[in-house]
């Protein structure tokens, strides 16, 4: 802002400087007479106007110039002559000076007091425009002129007023400046502007200077400035004229520049001011900060510059320092305030804090109880879950998990229509016809998403495989369509590592781990089958001309093993299971499709067979595993397959719909279940229908494209887990039951050493009685269970064995102890099976209400494949004989199971009461594998089943009493009868 430059000075002082300067003085033309009296007469019209106005007795009527000072000192008549004038313009006057005789230190008081009076009259009078003076021109003195000069602006501003403020006012000031106004400049005074405030005289304002020459001209007693050169330039010479103006001029320009580097410098003060207040507003930041002792000890220095500045501003009279002083001061107030604000709101942001913290502590308190409740939660869960499968095992369900494959490649604009995977739980987005997608949930025992590793997904299945050694058997299959991770689960991909290794290797680790630890307590056998079913042909896949063989599956075998002719390679190291995997991986037969590079283009199956005998008691138990990898699904139009592929893929896909048939016959508790329809659910017939435990491995890929394929999958799956199997039953043979298989090992072993003794008897008997049967006849007659296989070792010789050994055998196979009666027959399996497992199917080719009828209705399927079909016909044939095999001569628990071969086939069933692994066993004796010796003996089973035709047919079974062998002679007579009563028995029951 540029200041206002009021450019006073005396014309009289700068006349006087230039007079000086060239030699000659005012006074050399009485100037200084004049001037005295002009100051005096000035100071009597001053002395005047105070006494009229304050009635000042202090004041003489002609003062002297030091009268006139110690009169004005103490600044009250001054002060009350101007509140006079302008009442309340100072409200606060100190009236009574200290009498600094009395008081002590009452001088200095009094000081103080005329300072104060003094100060607040010369601020005031600043405001009003009105010329003002120096303080200490009243206490020094020498410089009253200006003090006359002050009291006679006021005298003029008094007459003004009084004079109802007509005209304009003649000192040209603002007699009450607004407090807005620009602050005046603080004046540094000069010499000569002194000289020239003494003369009241101002250039840079036109009125006052006109004002002065106009008064001094009405007045006469002072020249006017006219008057006063031409008397300065009177006297002089002409030449000297030009001169003395010209250094006139030169002095006035110089006078000025002086003013206006005063000016400057004032303004500059001005702004140091101002800047006064901004450093307060920062400390009052840095308050705020924290800093705020530091901070007020700043303010405080800073207050007390201000007071210093303000001192020095008091000692130099200027209104423009008093109002920054003001505005400091409120500014300072305003700065107090917003400390106390600060202050405030530190205290309550204290407060919140401490509510906050206290807040956090409930928060957290509050966070650790719903974690610890989250974590019950969670163990509940998993309790649930556990509790969940337990009841599951107990109802003997189908545990299936749920497997999804990862992405190959980024599929873009395609959505993976799985949208959400849980523990238990897979949910499809599927699409619909009429365009809005709908959600499908699947809920199995475990889903595994595309992340899960090898090993998460076998520590599931971990349990499942450790009950094999404690005598469980336990059926793990892969179930998908084509490419979806089947074989990646169950053997890992191509070039496995030990971390990405499958279920099969892992399953077998683990068996061979646990039998080392319970190696003190238990002794266990592992032996390992690899079969593969190929086209509707069960192959060996460790044998290299397993190509060419047609192997046998026989279900229910007594040891479980259920293809007896395939290679059963003992195994004591996962390394050697190993070189096995490997080697059956490389038989399997696989091509690639449009679908999987690798594809699997057969049914796969590892079997563990683990033998375990408890070496203090002597306890032997026997589990079996079967790991299996189906074949994909397919849809041949999708897979592009041709030719022999296409051939395969037709097996392949007929084999999985006969596992379907088979399921939803479990599922629906039908009494027929068709397992015989497919080489596939006949391998997996005692792990689906038995008392097994078993597993399924549902896969799913997660292409959108095969959306139909995983929705059907995951139905089919979902029915699998409603399978109920009924508890598992661990095959556990306590000492007892494993001498009385022994014993019935010997007793066959003497009933096979019978039966070769009968043959030659039969032969001599032949060429003496020309009988009409023919020899092929007798011998199939003959032909005992454990002759019927050539491919067997014979079984031990045993001469102690008696044939009361075999009744006592016998008779302790009821497990109750008694002679009673028993029915004994011997069967074919496959009878056992039909009955056993509800298998109409061949219930229906064993059928028949008369003797010699075996019949007839035949799956085509079975008639073909299975030989016990044509085992069983022959024996029909041989039924109808009128002959009587010479065994019945010989041992009459052979003729009783001859009788109840030849009257009813349909009915040809084991009994035993004590075990059913020796029913088993007795319908398999026939199919001992390779690798396992004989254990099997006549076994006598009660029938169990509630089929009506069976209880019809219960009616015409022969009850055998026990025979001692002196009444083997009147055998023939007894079995006759027997035959004839059974007849007349049906004959009976048909007209009924
Ligand atoms: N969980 C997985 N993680 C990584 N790769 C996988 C996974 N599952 C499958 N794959 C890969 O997907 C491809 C197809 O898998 P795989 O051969 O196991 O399918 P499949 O169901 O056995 O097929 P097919 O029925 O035709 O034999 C392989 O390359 C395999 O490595």
């Amino acid at each position: 802002m540029a200041p206002e430059l009021a450019l006073s000075f005396s014309v009289v002082s700068v006349i006087e400087d230039v007079l000086q300067t060239h030699g000659s003085r005012l006074s050399d033309i009485h100037l200084a007479s004049r001037k005295a009296e002009e100051a005096s007469s000035r100071r009597n019209e001053a002395a005047g106007w105070l006494r009229k106005t304050v009635g000042g007795k202090d004041i003489p009527d002609e003062p002297t110039e030091e009268d006139f000072r110690i009169a004005l000192r103490s600044g009250i008549v001054l002060c009350n002559a101007l509140n006079k004038i302008q009442p309340g313009a100072l409200p606060k006057v100190v009236e009574v000076p200290c009498d600094s005789v009395i008081i002590p230190d009452g001088a200095a008081l009094s000081a103080y007091q005329y300072f104060e009076n003094v100060r607040n009259f010369l601020v005031t009078v600043e405001e009003m425009g009105l010329p003002t003076f120096e303080v200490s021109d009243l206490e020094q003195g020498g410089k009253s002129s200006r003090i006359v000069n002050c009291v006679l602006a006021l005298k003029c501003y008094s007459e003004w007023k009084l004079g109802g403020k007509n005209g304009s006012w003649k000192y040209g000031g603002n007699p009450k400046p607004p407090t807005n106004a620009k602050p005046p400049i603080l004046r540094k005074i000069s010499e000569p502007f002194m000289r020239s405030l003494s003369k009241g005289i101002t250039l840079g304002d036109k009125d006052g200077l006109l004002n002065y020459i106009s008064t001094n001209s009405e007045g006469g007693s002072i020249p006017s400035l006219n008057l006063l050169i031409r008397e300065i330039l009177s006297d002089k010479k002409q030449e000297e004229i030009p001169i003395v103006v010209e250094s006139l001029l030169s002095k006035v320009m110089e006078e000025f520049e002086q003013r206006l580097l005063i000016q400057q410098e004032m303004f500059k003060t001005t702004q140091d001011y101002k800047a006064l207040p901004e450093a307060e507003d920062s400390n009052v930041k840095s308050a705020c900060n924290g800093e705020e002792m530091e901070e007020d000890e700043d303010v405080e220095v800073k207050q007390k510059e201000c007071d210093d500045a303000k001192y020095n501003v008091d000692e130099e009279p200027n209104s423009q320092n008093f109002k920054q002083l003001e505005l400091f001061q409120h500014q300072n107030e305003n700065v107090q305030e917003l400390k106390m604000m600060v202050h405030q709101t530190k205290t309550g942001m204290q407060v919140l804090q401490h509510k906050y913290q206290e807040d956090m502590i409930y928060l957290s308190k509050h966070l650790h109880g719903l974690a610890s409740a989250a974590s019950g939660y969670q163990k509940i869960l998993e309790e649930n879950r556990k509790l969940y499968n337990q009841l599951q095992d107990l109802k003997g369900n189908i545990r299936v998990y749920c497997r999804v494959r990862p992405s190959k490649g980024a599929q873009p604009n395609h959505q993976c229509p799985v949208s959400n995977i849980d523990e238990g739980s897979i949910s499809l987005i599927v699409p619909s016809k009429h365009g809005k997608d709908g959600k499908k949930t699947f809920n199995f025992n475990r889903v595994f998403g595309p992340s899960s590793t090898q090993a998460e997904v076998f520590s599931d299945t971990q349990p499942l495989i450790r009950s094999v050694l404690d005598g469980f058997n336990v059926c793990i299959f892969a179930y998908g369509q084509t490419g979806s991770g089947k074989t990646h689960t169950m053997s890992g991909p191509d070039n496995y590592t030990e971390e990405t290794v499958g279920v099969n290797y892992r399953a077998l680790k683990d068996l061979f781990h646990l039998s080392e630890q319970r190696k003190d307590t238990i002794h266990y056998d592992i032996s390992v089958q690899m079969l593969e079913i190929y086209n509707e042909q069960v192959r060996d896949l460790l044998t290299t001309d397993s190509a060419n063989k047609r192997l046998e599956i026989r279900n229910s075998s007594h040891n479980g093993i259920n293809v007896p002719d395939a290679n059963l390679v003992p195994v004591s190291s996962t390394s050697e299971v190993l070189n096995l995997m490997n080697l059956g991986q490389k038989n399997r037969a696989v091509s690639a499709t449009a679908m999987n590079d690798r594809s699997s283009r057969s049914h796969s199956c590892l079997t563990v067979h683990v033998q375990g005998r408890e070496l203090a008691s002597g306890n032997s138990l026997r589990g079996c595993i079967h790991l299996v990898d189906l074949a994909g699904s397919e849809r041949v139009d999708k897979s592009e397959v041709t030719g022999d592929r296409l051939k395969e893929a037709q097996h392949i896909n007929k084999s999985l719909a006969a596992l379907g048939d088979v399921i939803a016959s479990l599922a629906q508790k039908q009494s027929h279940v068709p397992y015989r329809n497919s080489k596939l659910t006949q391998l997996l017939q005692d792990s689906l229908g038995g008392q097994a435990k078993t597993l399924m491995f549902v896969h799913v890929s997660p292409e959108p494209d095969a959306i139909g394929e995983t929705i059907s999958t995951l139905k089919f799956a979902e029915r699998v887990s409603t399978i109920e199997l009924g508890a598992a039953r661990a095959n556990k043979d306590s000492s007892e039951v494993k001498e009385l298989k022994e014993q019935i090992a010997s007793l066959k072993a003497a009933s096979a050493r019978k039966d070769g003794e009968l043959e030659q008897f039969h032969q001599s008997a032949n060429s003496i009685t020309e009988t009409p049967k023919s020899k092929s006849q007798l011998s199939s007659i003959a032909r005992s269970p454990t002759s019927s296989h050539g491919n067997r070792k014979p079984p031990r010789e045993d001469s102690s064995s008696t044939v009361e050994d075999k009744k006592r055998a016998t008779r302790k196979l009821t497990k109750r102890g008694s002679l009673e009666p028993l029915e004994i027959r011997n069967s074919p399996p496959w009878s056992y099976h039909a009955e056993e497992n509800g298998d109409e199917d061949n219930k229906e080719l064993v059928s028949g209400d008369s003797l010699g009828k075996s019949t007839k209705k035949r799956n085509d399927g079975l008639s073909t494949e299975n030989n016990h079909v044509g085992d069983c016909d022959t024996e029909s044939k041989r039924s109808s004989s009128p002959m009587l095999s010479p065994t019945f001569l010989s041992d009459p628990s052979k003729i009783c199971t001859e009788v109840a071969t030849t009257n009813d086939c349909d009915e040809l069933e084991l009994a035993t009461s004590e075990s059913s692994e020796s029913d088993k066993s007795w319908q398999s004796h026939a199919h001992v594998p390779k690798t396992t010796s004989l254990s099997n003996g006549v076994a006598a089973r009660t029938k169990k089943s509630a089929h009506p035709r069976e209880t019809k047919n219960q009616e015409n079974r022969s009850t055998i009493p026990s025979l001692s062998p002196s009444s083997s002679r009147r055998q023939p007579t007894v079995v006759s009868q027997q035959r004839k009563h059974l007849q007349a028995k049906r004959r009976t029951g048909n007209a009924k």
